[in-house]
């Protein structure tokens, strides 16, 4: 792909900034420019590691600010787009949906409308311009105790988070099918690992196991999560947006399948052997508490088409990938 400007949205997100490194690591000679709001769920601190790099950039700004992102196609030749910007936590999507519809649905639109804008007139026509949407499983709604999605399952949101992912999901399909943007989708599964925001289940286990407070789990903890390394994921982007298909969307998940219950009861066995309580184990402060409204029961998904057209499988063992997801956030909390 060209050495222009590949803009990344939402960089400074759990995701985002496991990818930057990722991808300024495996490709030095591309450029990255990073806009991102910054709202509360952005943290600058992750992307240390590259913010000296001549090859990135970062801007503060919305994706819904249609004069900003037009301003930031041209003045940095953008050639492609990989959009990770997005509100992202349900359980806010349940309070105050608002900002979901207009960052997700909205937002999307505006760069989805510079990307065509700036790209039919651009000064490099036989260059080519990908737009990479980054979604989620949740767009296929939920399973019972058996069955997977796969990229031909249908569409079945159930949270306005999901809701406002899969209109998001269907524009970028509009905009390959009408203007023929050279777009990918890709739906990945629950992510885990550093940088993630303590809002999400996985830091909020292990923040109250070590604050010695409840670890709230809702309803009676049967609820299933299929879990991915954020590297494996970075790994299958990196797939996805250079050797996907155009038109194409990719389902991504980890094969770790687990009950919320069984993985906080985990989550609270590694901590007793890496920060050990002075009496009794961290699996007696979990609680159950009020369930989440309308809260999906199960994601399972069918990674075979990854396999198949990508040769992408996850890597990472599953205790292994949490031992040190626990060791990063002990880090992070004993600093606090
Ligand atoms: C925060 C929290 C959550 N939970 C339950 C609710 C879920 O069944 C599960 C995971 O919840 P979390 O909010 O971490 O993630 P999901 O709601 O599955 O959604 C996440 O994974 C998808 C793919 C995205 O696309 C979302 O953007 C991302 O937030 O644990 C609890 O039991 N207690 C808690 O304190």
């Amino acid at each position: 792909m060209s050495k222009k400007g590949i803009l990344i949205t939402g960089g400074a997100g759990f995701i985002g900034s496991n990818f930057i490194p990722y991808l300024l690591n495996k490709y030095p000679d591309y450029h990255i420019i990073n806009l991102d709001k910054l709202t509360y769920a952005g943290d600058l601190s992750n992307l240390k590691e590259v913010e000296d790099l001549q090859q990135y950039e970062f801007i503060q700004g919305d994706i819904c600010d249609e004069q900003l992102v037009g301003d930031v196609f041209k003045q940095h030749s953008i050639s492609s787009v990989i959009h990770f910007a997005a509100e992202s936590h349900v359980d806010n999507s349940i309070h105050s949906p608002n900002s979901f519809i207009k960052t997700n649905i909205e937002g999307t639109f505006v760069l989805l409308e510079a990307a065509r804008k700036y790209w039919s007139n651009s000064r490099y026509p036989n260059q080519r311009n990908r737009f990479h949407h980054i979604s989620t499983d949740e767009v296929y709604g939920s399973l019972g105790e058996t069955g997977l999605f796969s990229e031909n399952s249908p569409y079945a949101p159930n949270s306005p988070y999901s809701a406002s992912k899969a209109a998001s999901d269907l524009l970028v399909r509009s905009y390959h099918k009408t203007y023929g943007l050279d777009t990918v989708i890709s739906n990945c599964s629950n992510n885990y690992g550093p940088k993630q925001h303590d809002e999400k289940l996985i830091p909020t286990v292990i923040r109250k196991a070590i604050e010695d407070k409840p670890i709230p789990i809702y309803g009676d903890g049967s609820n299933v999560r299929d879990w991915i390394y954020v590297l494996d994921h970075c790994k299958a982007l990196d797939l996805v947006f250079h050797k996907g298909q155009t038109g194409e969307s990719y389902v991504i998940g980890g094969n770790n399948e687990y009950a919320n219950l069984y993985l906080a009861k985990t989550i609270c066995e590694l901590l007793d052997q890496l920060s050990p309580k002075e009496k009794g184990s961290y699996t007696d402060q979990i609680s159950f508490v009020k369930d989440r409204l309308g809260h999906d029961f199960r994601y399972g998904l069918d990674i075979s088409k990854m396999n198949r057209t990508l040769a992408w499988n996850p890597e990472e063992d599953f205790i292994g990938g949490l031992t040190k997801t626990v060791k990063w956030y002990l880090r992070k909390y004993e600093k606090a």
